[in-house]
Formats: C-alpha cells, sequence, structure tokens
C-alpha cells in the first residue's frame, strides 16, 4: 500500500498533469437535431432568430404564432422562403400543442413571446413531459441557452458566457469572426471528403490509429488556404501515398510553390488591421511608420547639413 507521503505526491503530479474543473459552466454540445421536430411558439424578431438557429441544425420545425404578430423576418422565412415544416395561425392552446400530429412529443420546445406567465407555464408543461426547453431570455426557464454564433460551412463556434453578459458574447464573436478566414468552411469540407476517401479506402476499424496518424499529418502539411483549394485530383494523388506511409505536401503534389500574388485587400490587412485581440495596432504598420519616421529624421538632418555646410 502507498504511503501517505507517495499518494500526496501523485495527487500533486496529477493535479498539475490534468485539467483543473472549472465548475459554473454550460455543457457545449453540437446537437443532432436532424430528423427531430422542434416547436417554436412566437413569431417575432426573436422567434426569428431561433428559427435560423435550428433550421441551421435541419430540425423539422412547427411554428404557433398568429399571423397578425408576425416580425418581417418571420414573414419572409414562413411565406417567401417557405423554410418552415409546419406553420399554425393561432395562439398556443395548451399542453396538447406539446405533441406532434402522429401523438409524439416534440424533441424541443423553445419559446419567444411577450408573455411571461404563458411562457413560464410552457416551460413548466415542457419539464412535466420532459422536453428540453429555452424561453428567451428567462434563464431559470431555460435547460439550454443560446449563444453568440459563427458559422463557416461545417465549422461551428458558440460564445457563451453562462448567461452572465449576452452583450459581451456578441462582442466575443465580433471579435472572433475578424480572426477566422472565411475560407476555412471550404478547408474543413476539403478534409471531410478526403477523410471520407480515406475511410472508403481502409475501412478496418484495425486501421483507425494509422488513419487518424495519418489525417493528423496531412492537416500539419497542409495550411488552410492549400486545405481550401484541394481538388479531388489533389485528394487522389496525397492518398497515393498511404500505402508508401506518406501523405505528400502541397508542393509535392502540385510540384509548384503556390504563389501567393499580394492583392490590394492583403496589403491593406497587413498594414492597416488592429490586432483583434488585445487591439494593438499591426506590426507591419507600426514597422513602416518606424520606418518612415526614421527616414523622415534622416533626410532631415542631412537637408540641415546641408544647408549649413
Ligand atoms: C441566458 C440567455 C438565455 C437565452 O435566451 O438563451 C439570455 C438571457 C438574456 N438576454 C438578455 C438581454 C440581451 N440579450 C442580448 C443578445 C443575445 N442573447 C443571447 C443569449 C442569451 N440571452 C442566453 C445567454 C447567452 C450567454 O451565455 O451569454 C444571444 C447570445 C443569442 C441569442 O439570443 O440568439 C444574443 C446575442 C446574439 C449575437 O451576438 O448574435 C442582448 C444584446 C443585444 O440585444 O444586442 C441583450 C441586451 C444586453 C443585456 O441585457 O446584457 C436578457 C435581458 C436582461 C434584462 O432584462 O435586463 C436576458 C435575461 C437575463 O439575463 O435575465
Ligand atoms: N435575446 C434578445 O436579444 C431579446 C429578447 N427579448 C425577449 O424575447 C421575447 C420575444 O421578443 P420579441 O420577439 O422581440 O417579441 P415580439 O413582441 O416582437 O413578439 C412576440 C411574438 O409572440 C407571439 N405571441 C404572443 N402571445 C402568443 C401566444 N399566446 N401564442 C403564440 N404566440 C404568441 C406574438 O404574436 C409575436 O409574434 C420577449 O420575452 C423579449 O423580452 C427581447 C428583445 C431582445
Amino acid at each position: 500500500m502507498a504511503s501517505a507521503s507517495t499518494s500526496t505526491d501523485v495527487a500533486k503530479t496529477k493535479a498539475n498533469e490534468y485539467p483543473k474543473i472549472a465548475p459554473g459552466g454550460g455543457l457545449i454540445l453540437a446537437w443532432q437535431l436532424k430528423g427531430k421536430k422542434v416547436l417554436l411558439v412566437g413569431g417575432g424578431m426573436v422567434a426569428a432568430g431561433r428559427l435560423v438557429n435550428v433550421k441551421d441544425a435541419d430540425a423539422h420545425l412547427t411554428i404557433i404564432s398568429p399571423r397578425s404578430g408576425l416580425s418581417a423576418e418571420m414573414k419572409y422565412r414562413l411565406f417567401t422562403e417557405e423554410c418552415v415544416e409546419v406553420y399554425h395561425d393561432r395562439s398556443f392552446e395548451g399542453e396538447s400543442d406539446l405533441y406532434d400530429p402522429s401523438g409524439k412529443l416534440y424533441d424541443m420546445v423553445l419559446t419567444a413571446i411577450d408573455d411571461s406567465d404563458l411562457s413560464r407555464s410552457i416551460c413548466q408543461m415542457a419539464r412535466k413531459l420532459r422536453i428540453p426547453v429555452n424561453v428567451a431570455d428567462v434563464p431559470p426557464e431555460c435547460d439550454f441557452y443560446f449563444g453568440s454564433l459563427i458559422r463557416r460551412g461545417p465549422l461551428q463556434i458558440m460564445v457563451s458566457t453562462g448567461g452572465k453578459g449576452p452583450k459581451i458574447a456578441n462582442q466575443v464573436r465580433v471579435v472572433m469572426e475578424k480572426a477566422i478566414p472565411e475560407n476555412l468552411g471550404d478547408a474543413i469540407t476539403n478534409v471531410g471528403v478526403l477523410r471520407a476517401k480515406l475511410r472508403e479506402r481502409v475501412p478496418e476499424q484495425s486501421s483507425s490509429p494509422r488513419r487518424m496518424k495519418w489525417m493528423i499529418d496531412v492537416c500539419e502539411k497542409w495550411n488552410w488556404d492549400q486545405l481550401a483549394e484541394m481538388t479531388e485530383e489533389d485528394m487522389d494523388k496525397i492518398l497515393a501515398g498511404w500505402s508508401e506511409r506518406k501523405s505528400p505536401s502541397y508542393v509535392e503534389v502540385r510540384g509548384v510553390r503556390k504563389a501567393y500574388a499580394p492583392n490590394l485587400h492583403s496589403i491593406a490587412k497587413r498594414l492597416f488591421a488592429v490586432c483583434p485581440v488585445v487591439g494593438y495596432i499591426s506590426p507591419w504598420a507600426a514597422g513602416l511608420m518606424g520606418f518612415a519616421s526614421g527616414a523622415g529624421v534622416a533626410v532631415g538632418t542631412i537637408a540641415f547639413r546641408t544647408r549649413r555646410a
């Protein structure tokens, strides 16, 4: 049996090795709603935001809300885009509304209405029936909170402040959005295709460790820009390296280094961008200003000396 001091030492080592538990957060997940039925009560501006969130997740959506109170976006989604499966032009009627026409409970209930008593009672009904529920802007009546979201194709980032500062969540999102390249979604889409092709070529479960290591190598060798422009032909060439235990780089596959022709946007970004995280001015701009002021002093000194001489 380990002595008391040894077990304390072991505990200390482990405490440094593993991340510290930080209670008080929420469980952030990518909830798969495809084929699931979601009920949304309300048709205002906030409801329209919820609609976008759940339709982005491929949910089957039912909305209950009188037509007279629909926001402009909600009208567009319902009657022009027609992206909602079921719309009831009426007020919420009671517990029976928490069942779909086939008699099955909805998988998720969202309310965004301007009636707090009704919100509370819908929350109680949903909880009694064990349906996860979110009442917009009423934290005690939420089993989960919405967050501020960034989307680039398959990439989704959610900022949550655990309900403490929704406006700060919005500000963090804006900062992060500037830092994430537009084409990162394309890069991830292509990685997804490559992974699927690899699984097709090497389907055995026993190859999983090697498959994973090979994919890690590819993602480390190809930068995001290169991944974003990867073609199926490139993928086939990369996959050809599998049997020789190789994961060819961009240069090996294309035979050339990508020429990055500077464009006005990238030059302007380098010169004038302010670091989004800490807000300091771009090192390029600072360097250029330093160079310009140094050159100015030198020219001034020469002119002064020339005039005196
Ligand atoms: C708990 C939560 C429950 C939920 O709704 O899921 C909740 C609760 C409340 N929000 C309130 C107010 C505001 N909410 C926003 C904005 C957003 N609120 C969102 C989510 C959430 N809001 C969940 C927690 C999110 C988190 O973890 O921080 C976002 C992220 C997502 C979304 O709603 O889609 C979206 C930004 C979307 C984007 O960036 O794109 C703004 C800013 C603005 O409108 O510009 C204000 C005004 C400023 C302010 O009040 O701080 C109040 C009223 C307080 C009062 O009456 O005083 C409550 C109730 C309370 O706090 O008690
Ligand atoms: N997260 C956020 O940023 C914000 C949240 N809110 C909160 O979210 C909730 C909704 O806000 P908005 O969309 O601006 O409200 P809104 O007043 O524009 O819309 C309310 C909607 O609920 C519908 N409704 C009312 N009673 C109903 C019933 N019995 N059955 C079915 N539908 C019913 C109305 O017809 C209308 O479509 C409010 O509680 C509000 O305090 C408000 C502003 C910002």
